[in-house]
């Protein structure tokens, strides 16, 4: 008896529905990597969004005047081999692939590669770690384009971790160094009282916000889950730098927007952190510490909004000024979310001393969103990992055999 060796795929390993991944999927907001792209690039950002056309010039300026790129690619490039490291290091064999919302490599691009190369069950992580449609919703409906362009629904199956802003090794980066810019205040001769903490992560419209995260799951107060998380991370922070620096317990703080781009008739969170760094001066505020809760690592947003401008404003208010570090590659970041990931990948849960570990106190989100979780409140997209994606799918020509095929949860029986 002999063994005859096959190409054919074993019996049932075409299902995308088996549990299981065949590869995690890192799904970054992507930037431009030479002077070219930059208009190219913001068109892709805002299609369909209502931005008028003086925002996407002037944020190209800031694009140009940083050599026309942004850092975001290589940022994520190395979170990507980061965790498949981390992965490697646990005995996990799981491939990390990449692919950008708005810029090559495209994750249509990718989800079509990884089909052929045989990888049809995706875990989808996010670079973005709140509830809200363009942190939340807007990759899931990445990932239903991804298997609608490029005709892949029913062959390929995209799952996404949950928004992970509540886990240890998330919130730890922030503590040591918003600490360490403290102890640094201290050294300039600021003493708490002379010093607050500005907590900040981009504005998006109120209605945005108010539809954050799922009524089902109580989100649903003005603000939503996007702002009360965000709450919820800021006080985690202060806590745990009040450990390390007891004289800072009761600092000043508060949280803050920046990046704002509608039309100005279109009410949008704030106050922005100019206005408010201004405002702290006016009061007699010496120096502020400027901490980037609502990004993962330093992109445009990040080394424009906040190393040029807010400190532009802060020194001519005679301010003094820090900007703390966002996790970028941080060892207990990567091992958070790689907690994460296999978490999904085994079962398993994170201790809460792990990395992986929920340290915040806010509402927990599940594996697969709510219904109408962060919706779009402009049109129907698909999308997938929703309770209700299938309903996200109605009018597309897409038989209800496909979506169960791959894996879109909420299908009606019929
Ligand atoms: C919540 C949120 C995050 C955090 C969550 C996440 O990370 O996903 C985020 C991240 C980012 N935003 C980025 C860049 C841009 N965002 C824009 C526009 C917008 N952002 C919005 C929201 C968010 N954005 C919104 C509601 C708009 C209006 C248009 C729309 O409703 O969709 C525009 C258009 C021009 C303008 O600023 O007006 C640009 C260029 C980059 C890349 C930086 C780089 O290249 O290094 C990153 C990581
Ligand atoms: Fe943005």
């Amino acid at each position: 008896m002999s063994t005859v060796a096959s190409t054919q795929p074993a019996e049932g390993t075409a299902d995308p529905t088996r549990p299981g991944y065949d590869a995690i999927l890192l799904a970054g907001f992507g930037g431009p990597e030479g002077p070219d792209d930059v208009m190219p690039f913001l068109r892709n950002v805002t299609r369909g969004r209502g931005i008028p056309d003086e925002r996407l010039v002037e944020v190209s300026h800031h694009y140009q005047a940083l050599g026309g790129r942004s850092p975001i690619n290589e940022q994520n490039r190395a979170l990507r081999a980061a965790l498949e490291t981390e992965l490697q290091r646990r005995g996990v064999d799981t491939p990390v692939l990449w692919g950008n919302r708005n810029w090559a490599p495209y994750l249509s691009d990718v989800v079509t590669e990884a089909a052929a190369a045989g990888q049809i069950r995706l875990l989808g992580l996010a670079t973005s770690a709140y509830s809200s449609y363009s942190s939340c919703r807007q990759y899931r409906e990445d990932f239903g384009r991804a298997l609608a362009d490029t005709g892949l629904v029913g062959r390929v199956r995209i799952d996404k971790v949950s928004p992970y802003f509540a886990v240890r090794g998330f919130v730890e980066p922030f503590v040591d160094d918003t600490a360490a810019a403290l102890r640094s205040a201290a050294e300039a001769g600021l003493s708490p009282a002379d010093v607050r903490v500005i907590f900040t992560t981009h504005s998006i419209p109120n209605t945005m916000a108010d539809t954050s995260g799922s009524a089902s799951l109580g989100d649903h107060q003005p603000g939503g889950a996007y702002v009360t998380q965000h709450l919820a991370v800021a006080r985690t922070v202060l806590d745990g730098v009040a450990r390390q620096l007891p004289e800072t317990e009761g600092i000043g703080w508060q949280l803050v927007y920046q990046s704002r781009s509608g039309p100005p008739s279109v009410p949008w969170l704030d106050p922005d952190i100019n206005d408010v760094i201004e405002g702290l001066a006016g009061e007699g505020v010496k120096g502020v510490v400027v901490v980037p809760i609502g990004f993962v690592s330093d992109h445009v947003e990040v080394i424009w909004d906040l190393d040029h401008e807010a400190a532009e404003t802060a020194q001519e208010h005679g301010l003094w000024f820090a900007r703390v570090p966002t996790p970028g590659t941080d060892p207990r970041f990567v091992a958070a979310l790689a907690d994460l990931l296999v978490r999904r990948l085994d079962g398993s849960d994170p201790a809460d001393d792990a990395p992986g570990g929920r340290v915040v106190a806010a509402t927990a989100r599940p594996d697969f969103c709510a219904p109408a979780c962060c919706v779009n409140a402009r049109v129907r997209r698909p999308t997938t990992a929703a309770q209700d994606s299938a309903v996200d799918w109605d009018g597309l020509d897409v038989r209800p055999a496909q979506l169960v095929a791959s894996g879109i949860p909420g299908v009606a029986a019929s």
